[in-house]
């Protein structure tokens, strides 16, 4: 998925001609009448009628291969489009590393796969391919490598190439022509609207939603006279469905979300992978010393940022990072950037009990018990029983002695253990925030998806606060956080924890990001949601993130029996579809 792909675009890579595999293929076999070294009876072939086969037989080869490097593209494409993922659909979640830990070619370092598989499931969707550039560009390298003469075949298809690229130009001028003829927005009737984009047509797409947004913005001199805002608005929505691959659903919450000027950068930092970072784990090394190891062993390292001492960010590697021997000794965990925010809002203390109450795989659980010095206990708590393994695996790979792994539902968690100075609540969510890891989120959500999200969000925040000693000398906070930029999952669960727990909202204490709305589309919240942090790819270039800091301030329950009565309330139907689709997140 993506942005559709434009037939004529440049980054599409030419047709490959026939690599070294195909060079060391032996002699091309002939049919029999040609191979026939024997005079026989029948009419005998002349020199130039075998050259003709010949030919012929050259073309039929070139043909075969074009078809051969087609079908294997299109297998490479769907891979890293998640359709044949199997074993995702299988397990029901996905393996953030699971690249990483592919070798690149040949076998590199160590590559224990079943280790690997369960330790490095890491947070809350996939990350794509992101040495898929590196590993086509070096498998390229190879196979062009090599001083033997070019074939016939290989001119030939050097010759189909070179036309492909001509046309496309072409092409593409006559497209910048059409353009510039078209100044201003042309209306298409109803039909077209609605209609899917023609591929050809989208830079025309692409230049008439630039052309409504300036309309939009200077509505009053621009429009035209007949036309209605809504009507642009409807014109607009429709194609930036048709141009980015979004559904109506998701696309009008996009749109509710941030100005006109922003939109475009938004979707379009969306068709673009965040840097790939990794967190040092403290427990057993240092940055810098973890940087010059990894650097040594050919890695492309820097410290990620001034806001983090233990993030580094990777520009490329020539060994798998999911598999170096630093990797396996636990001297770092592969982490998105944006997923430090919420353990450092929370900011755990040496011999606190804290609890992480949806925990796998493990990403935040092991900053958390790392901030706490190995010190204290750390329950790292999962519903899904699967999911929760890879929180052993990864508590041990890192050294983790503090964490005790639990499976229970987090809606009812406060009814087995309770107590805790600091509870994180890493939410399960529409992953709205995380488009670029997971394109299919364009597509699929929909209104239910998300009220079963903040149905689940709620009950497991409103147990979190249960779980928590709000006599705590140290702490008594809860960290709620998403990787969705929904109001229906981050402002709006808040405030109904406000409204249902003894609880107030507290500065976070990051020192970057954007404050939480305190009114959305005439719903007002509470003025402290301000303190909230909402991250943007296009402006912070980290996942979709929102972070909340609460403190429990009394042993009264607050309207904890009328909120009881509503829980009461919601089907029991609901409650059990949302656990299991939570669960197999
Ligand atoms: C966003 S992921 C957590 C990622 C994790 N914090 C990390 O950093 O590695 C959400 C997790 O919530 C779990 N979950 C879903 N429903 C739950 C529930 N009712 N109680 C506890 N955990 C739940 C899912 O299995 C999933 O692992």
């Amino acid at each position: 998925m993506g942005r559709r792909k434009v037939t004529d675009d440049k980054s599409a890579k030419p047709v490959r001609g026939p690599g070294r595999k195909s060079k060391k293929q032996g002699e091309p076999t002939f049919p029999k009448e040609l191979a026939q070294t024997e005079p026989t009876d029948k009419k005998k072939v002349s020199s130039r009628g075998k050259q003709r086969a010949r030919k012929r037989l050259e073309k039929d080869k070139l043909k075969q291969t074009i078809n051969k490097n087609t079908k294997l593209k299109t297998a490479t494409k769907r891979q890293s489009d998640g359709e044949s993922n199997d074993e995702e659909q299988i397990n029901g979640y996905t393996d953030e590393n699971q690249q990483w830990l592919k070798p690149k070619k040949k076998k590199e370092l160590f590559d224990d796969d079943e280790q690997n598989e369960e330790e490095s499931m890491d947070e809350d969707v996939p990350y794509d391919d992101q040495f898929n550039e590196m590993e086509s560009s070096s498998e390229e390298e190879e196979e062009n490598d090599g001083d033997e003469p070019k074939l016939d075949i290989e001119k030939q298809s050097k010759k189909i190439r070179e036309k492909q690229r001509q046309t496309k130009e072409r092409s593409e001028q006559e497209l910048l022509t059409n353009i510039q003829q078209h100044e201003k927005v042309q209306f298409p009737s109803g039909q077209e609207v609605t209609k899917e984009a023609p591929q050809a047509d989208l830079q025309l797409l692409m230049h008439r939603i630039r052309e409504v947004i300036n309309v939009l913005n200077d509505f009053k001199n621009k429009r035209e006279a007949n036309r209605s805002r809504k009507e642009y608005l409807d014109l607009l929505r429709q194609d930036l469905c048709n141009y980015y691959s979004y559904n109506e659903f998701l696309m009008n919450k996009i749109l509710d979300l941030f100005p006109l000027a922003e939109v475009i950068d938004f979707l379009e930092a969306n068709e673009v992978q965040r840097p790939v970072t990794i967190r040092t784990n403290t427990l057993k090394t240092r940055r810098r010393d973890l940087a010059q190891a990894l650097i040594n062993r050919g890695v492309n390292v820097d410290p990620l940022d001034k806001w983090t001492k233990v993030g580094l960010v990777i520009y490329n590697s020539q060994v798998p990072i999911g598999a170096t021997p630093e990797y396996l000794c636990g001297h770092y965990m592969l982490q998105g950037a944006s997923s430090f925010l919420p353990c450092m809002a929370l900011a755990p203390q040496p011999n606190e009990r804290v609890l992480d109450m949806c925990a796998a795989p493990g990403g935040k659980a092991t900053y958390i018990g790392a901030l706490m010095r190995n010190s204290g206990i750390l329950v790292a708590n999962d519903a899904n029983k699967d999911r929760a393994r890879a929180i052993i695996a990864n508590t041990h790979r890192l050294g983790l002695t503090n964490t005790i792994v639990t499976n229970l539902d987090g809606r009812h968690f406060s009814e087995h253990m309770g107590g805790f100075d600091r509870c994180l609540v890493d939410a399960p969510c529409s992953g709205a925030g995380v488009i670029a890891k997971d394109q299919a989120v364009k597509s699929s959500k929909d209104e239910k998806d998300i009220q079963r999200c903040f149905t689940a969000q709620r009950q497991i925040l409103l147990n979190a606060i249960d779980s928590i000693n709000e006599n705590s000398t140290t702490g008594g906070y809860i960290v709620y956080s998403t990787c969705s930029i929904l109001v229906e999952e981050n402002e709006a669960v808040v405030q109904y924890a406000l409204n249902n727990r003894p609880v107030k909202i507290v500065e976070t204490g990051l020192e970057f990001g954007v404050e939480g709305f305190t009114n959305f589309k005439g719903t007002s919240f509470h003025p402290f949601m301000k303190y909230c942090r909402r991250y943007y790819p296009h402006l912070h270039n980290l996942d979709g993130f929102f972070v909340a800091k609460l403190k429990k301030y009394s042993t009264k329950q607050g309207n904890k029996k009328e909120s009881e009565t509503i829980e009461k309330e919601k089907k029991k139907e609901e409650e059990d579809d949302s656990l299991e689709a939570m669960a197999d997140d």
